[in-house]
């Protein structure tokens, strides 16, 4: 069975609540843009492109549920206001704001159409936002198509035979509407035959890697091991031949228009590890993670979580021997009194990354180690051609 973040059908939205994941699998109904900021702000649904999915469709839900104005300009000023409440829940991931700019435009469009009224506004939301959804599993797919592709024929380990990447965080099916970017990437190259094991780190403070990302590779019966942050250096140094390791993908929250990256806390650190072993350094992304307005990573509004993310764990009772789930306990794992900086991500810089693999292809950086990202939106063309663009 497909693992379902998301499921939606008109009139209708539940989401997997991830902070219960991996040993409840429970999903929450969603009824409004009120009850997705809530949702995405508590980081039940997490991923950047999660995250606009969630917000977009809540609202449709809400629309299509709610006594409707035929008036088409007061339609468009309450979808307006929600869009503007929703990108307020999270400030670092750039597909929220991405949507609403675009479901904006759509929605201008449609209350001065010929004949424009109440439903016909509705009608053009909810269509748009239907498509995104849509959008997105087949974008992760062209994804994981040219990231496998690029790692099996650019890589010295592609050459030896089947390849072992490092993974950072959950970029699967539970951070998008399915398959994923940088977990989509290892999917893929499981697909080909070309995976020899996927390597996934921990991911303090909120574990996405071992409660999520281990979740879906063992889901997918996909051979794979779990680290700690702290073991990926000494993973490579010590594994990289035996386990032929040819690099490291991650996702991305907002890549800036120079290729600076800003993705889960920790990313950074396993971008110069691989830069010291000379491993590849991938980034995986859609075109709606790609900020051309934001200059460069200096740019880039990092989120900071509350201090007891980093102090509590919560989690079902496990007594060394067997799991309780009728107990939930949360445990404090931090002295009393101590502070607490807790950044929910960290920036890359363009520098450190050999690639940024989109649904329409790899971009590289020219021979002046300079990424020219308004390729891939010239590109739309390119959706089966080579899977190496932008690189001169
Ligand atoms: C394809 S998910 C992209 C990105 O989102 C995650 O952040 P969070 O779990 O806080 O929503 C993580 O940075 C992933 O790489």
């Amino acid at each position: 069975m497909v693992l379902q973040a998301i499921k939606y059908s008109r009139g209708q939205l539940e989401i997997l609540d991830q902070l219960k994941l991996p040993h409840q699998e429970e999903y929450d109904h969603v009824y409004s843009s009120t009850d997705a900021w809530h949702a995405i702000k508590e980081m039940r649904t997490r991923g950047a492109p999660a995250i606009a999915i969630v917000a977009a469709l809540a609202l449709a839900v809400e629309l299509v549920n709610m006594k409707l104005t035929p008036v088409a300009e007061e339609v468009k000023v309450f979808i307006m206001e929600k869009l503007d409440y929703l990108v307020t829940s999270r400030p670092t991931a750039v597909n929220l704001a991405d949507a609403a700019r675009k479901l904006r435009k759509t929605v201008e469009d449609a209350s001065v159409a010929e004949g424009a009224n109440g439903e016909s506004v509705r009608e053009a939301y909810v269509a748009a936002a239907e498509k995104m959804l849509i959008d997105d599993v087949s974008d992760n797919e062209n994804i994981g198509k040219h990231g496998a592709e690029w790692i099996v024929s650019n890589t010295d380990a592609g050459k030896k035979g089947k390849v072992s990447m490092i993974t950072h965080c959950n970029t699967g099916s539970l951070a998008t509407a399915g398959y994923g970017t940088a977990l989509g990437v290892i999917r893929s190259l499981h697909a080909k035959g070309a995976l020899k094991h996927a390597f996934c780190t921990e991911t303090r403070p909120y574990n996405q890697g071992s409660r999520l990302t281990a979740f879906e590779l063992v889901h997918d019966q996909i051979p794979a091991t779990l680290v700690t942050d702290s073991m990926a250096a000494a993973l490579i140094r010590l594994k990289g031949e035996s386990e032929n390791i040819a690099g490291i993908v991650v996702g991305a929250d907002r890549v800036a228009a120079n290729g600076d990256t800003a993705n889960k806390i920790g990313t950074y650190s396993l971008a110069i590890l691989a830069k010291h072993h000379g491993i590849k350094f991938l980034v995986a992304a859609p075109r709606t993670t790609i900020d051309l307005s934001t200059k460069s990573g200096a740019d880039i509004v990092i989120e900071e979580r509350p201090g007891k993310e980093v102090t509590l764990v919560k989690g079902p009772r496990h007594d060394g021997a067997t799991l309780d789930l009728a107990v939930v306990e949360t445990v404090s794992i931090a002295a009393n009194g101590i502070g607490v900086w807790n950044p929910a991500f960290d920036v890359t810089p363009a520098e450190l990354i050999d690639g940024i693999i989109t649904e329409v292809g790899v971009v590289e950086k020219d021979s002046n180690g300079v990424f020219h990202l308004e390729h891939v939106f010239e590109a739309e063309g390119t959706q089966n051609k080579p899977s190496t663009i932008g690189g001169i």
